[in-house]
């Protein structure tokens, strides 16, 4: 990759410090970054995947759109910092904490015994046949798994494996209970299971593990 690539994916650390590791112990979470209209952003975000994932334009509206696109992104251009500033994954008032690459949730209870969350897979989701796509069911446990984690050790852990049983057909647009928690600790081993419902059926569980990461380590 050249340096210039390499800028673009990896945008200098705004406090200069070194990485701690592969999560940072501490960092700041904050409910003001990208100002009070950030979660209407990212909403303008979700809608934006949604219709392009249904969306069939024709060749002209494609030019068109590409136009647009560009303008917007070269307004993000302006603004890319390092991934411990950012709005995205440190918006803790916002769904999933701002981080538009996860289905988003609402953590309804958070501690040592858990987490539990209200999740809706969105249009974008889309596995086939109006289901979401296991893989992002995936992504949610592994969000919310590592929550669990790091809510049980007060320290950074990352997944060692993450197996997920998809028990039946889980839905778009429809708010979903997801919870997570500890089962057992053995050093720095960190056993998380999970759940996903709709109503009294489930639709998927998980079967986790997750490492706590020594200092340091990447
Ligand atoms: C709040 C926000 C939460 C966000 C959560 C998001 C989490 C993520 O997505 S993390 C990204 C995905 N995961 C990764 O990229 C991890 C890649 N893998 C690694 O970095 C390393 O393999 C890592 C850190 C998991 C383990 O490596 P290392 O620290 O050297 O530990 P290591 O000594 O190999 O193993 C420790 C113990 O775990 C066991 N172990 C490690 N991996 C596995 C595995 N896959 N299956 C079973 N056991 C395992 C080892 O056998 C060992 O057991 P014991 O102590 O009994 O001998």
């Amino acid at each position: 990759m050249n340096d210039a690539l390499d800028d673009q994916w990896n945008p200098t650390d705004q406090d200069g410090s070194p990485h701690e590791g592969g999560f940072r112990a501490r960092f700041d979470v904050t409910t003001e970054r990208g100002g009070p209209r950030y979660g209407e952003f990212n909403e303008q975000v979700r809608l934006l995947m949604d219709r392009v994932r249904y969306a069939c334009p024709t060749g002209e509206l494609t030019d068109e759109l590409i136009a647009d696109l560009k303008s917007i992104n070269g307004k993000l251009a302006d603004v890319q910092i390092d991934e411990w500033h950012t709005p995205a994954g440190t918006r803790i008032d916002l769904p999933a904490r701002g981080n538009i690459t996860v289905p988003p949730y609402d953590v309804t209870d958070a501690g040592p015994d858990g987490v539990t969350a209200q999740i809706t897979f969105r249009p974008y989701h889309l596995g086939g046949n109006d289901a979401a796509h296991g893989g992002q069911v995936a992504v949610a446990f592994d969000d919310l798994g590592g929550m669990a984690s790091a809510l049980k050790i007060q320290g950074v852990s990352r997944t060692a494996y993450l197996t997920v049983n998809y028990r039946s057909i889980t839905p778009l647009r429809t708010p979903l209970t997801i919870r997570t928690w500890v089962e057992n600790l053995d050093g720095r081993k960190v056993y998380v299971k999970g759940t996903l419902h709709e109503g009294d059926r489930l639709c998927a569980d998980l079967d986790a593990l997750f490492i706590r990461l020594k200092p340091g380590q990447p």
